[in-house]
């Protein structure tokens, strides 16, 4: 069996997708996600131009090899466009081998160690009472984990909080800024927590994202304040290009922390692993080297009882999401999977046959990872530039977003 061709399909129903699709001689065709969200055209072209070259004629079926030959042939390893390009081909192969076989990806993993995954919602508020509100119908529709964030009293433009309903951080055009202060934040998150345990009791799990914005002192103080909502985990709290910060975090609470969405490959990961400094994983099947590299995390993870919660953010495309899934119901350390509903456009743009049901997700029985991609349609929804926002200091200083 050979790759005869590869296509960069670029599509933006509501939001920008990059999906790679991989034809054999065979007929049977793989799709991989290569979407990275404001600088989607660079992965684009790491693909047209320096690996769809290398992949025709080759074994689809061997995966492995290929998944080496892109990573150490490229001499330049690691970095978020390469390991976004070598995703979207180790995804697409994967769909590959399971088509061959006739059967879902999840049992060339090893078939299902759960019967569902666990998935978490966003709820996001203006204000504490839209955000109890928004907890409070992710509770009636069946969620057993709900991320919760809430607009600051006195900050405008925080993160995770949408002008209508559904939140997106990309916007047309160049990068939005807005202005953060710690001091604001770090006074008013215990309060929508303690309101959200007061209301709802101890029973949903209940997660919430600081998205990089705390010193690591500031992080602890966090923690610390949340020790009694229990949080199933406190995400990014600082930025993780120093990882002894997360040490001191940890001397300092008991509150779970999570990290690793920015995360592309197993050395991101391994001395936060190793030591201990975390308690779940971010890395994603798109953004971390597919499912080969995201398994190998697992793999490394599970050895130190750190759980997965892989990122799932409306701009991981579904194609993503279906491998996510996959990966999510076989291996033996599952925490959590995010889930934040695509568009319409974008779910009729990806037909999928993975489904939700009761806060659990499946990835159904469609041999490969179950997700296609409807060129015509897609090809009505051109590429719009878009970019992630910009944080500021009061007094100017750049902050991270
Ligand atoms: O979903 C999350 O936890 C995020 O932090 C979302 C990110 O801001 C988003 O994926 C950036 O592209
Ligand atoms: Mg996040």
């Amino acid at each position: 069996m050979k790759i005869t061709n590869a296509r960069i399909i670029v599509t933006c129903p509501g939001r920008n997708f990059v999906t790679l699709k991989i034809e054999t001689d065979e007929g049977v065709t793989g799709l991989g996600d290569a979407t990275l969200n404001g600088r989607e055209l660079s992965v684009a072209s790491y693909l047209t131009d320096h690996v769809i070259p290398c992949l025709i004629g080759r074994d689809p079926q061997r995966i492995e090899d290929i998944w080496q030959y892109l990573y150490r042939g490229a001499y330049w390893r690691r970095g978020p466009v390469t390991m976004a390009a070598i995703a979207a081909v180790d995804t697409a192969l994967w769909d590959i081998k399971g088509k061959i076989a006739g059967l879902p990806l999840y049992q060339l993993l090893g078939g299902q160690s759960r019967d569902g995954v666990m998935v978490y919602a966003h709820a996001n508020g203006r204000d504490v009472p839209e955000t109890l509100d928004r907890v409070g119908e992710y509770i009636e529709k069946g969620y057993k984990a709900i991320r919760a964030q809430s607009g600051v009293p006195g900050l405008s433009g925080v993160y995770g909080i949408a002008k209508g309903k559904f939140y997106e951080p990309a916007t047309k055009g160049l990068p939005q800024e807005s202005v953060w202060s710690t001091e604001a934040y770090l006074d008013f998150v215990p309060s929508l927590f303690e309101a959200l345990r007061v209301k709802y009791g101890m029973g949903p799990h209940l997660l919430h994202d600081v998205h990089h914005r705390l010193t690591p002192i500031e992080a602890a103080r966090l923690g610390k304040s949340l020790e009694p909502y229990r949080l199933f985990w406190m995400e990014d709290p600082t930025p993780a290009e120093n990882q002894e910060a997360f040490r001191l975090i940890r001397q300092h609470t008991t509150t779970p922390i999570a990290v690793g969405e920015v995360f592309n490959s197993v050395w991101d990961c391994k001395d936060l692993i190793q030591n201990q400094l975390i308690d779940y994983i971010r890395a994603s099947v798109a953004h971390a080297g597919g499912i080969t590299h995201l398994r190998r995390i697992a793999d490394l993870a599970a050895l130190y009882q750190v759980r997965t919660g892989c990122h799932g953010a409306t701009d991981l495309s579904p194609v993503c999401m279906g491998a996510a899934l996959h990966l999510g119901l076989a291996i033996p350390n599952l925490g959590v999977q995010e889930h934040m509903e695509h568009s319409p456009e974008t779910d009729t743009v990806f037909p999928h046959s993975y489904t939700l049901t009761d806060g659990y997700m499946h990835p159904g029985e469609t041999p490969g990872h179950g997700v296609e991609i409807d060129e015509e349609l897609a090809a009505k929804y051109p590429y719009a530039p878009a970019a992630l926002p910009v944080a500021r200091l009061a007094d100017g200083t750049l902050w991270n977003w």
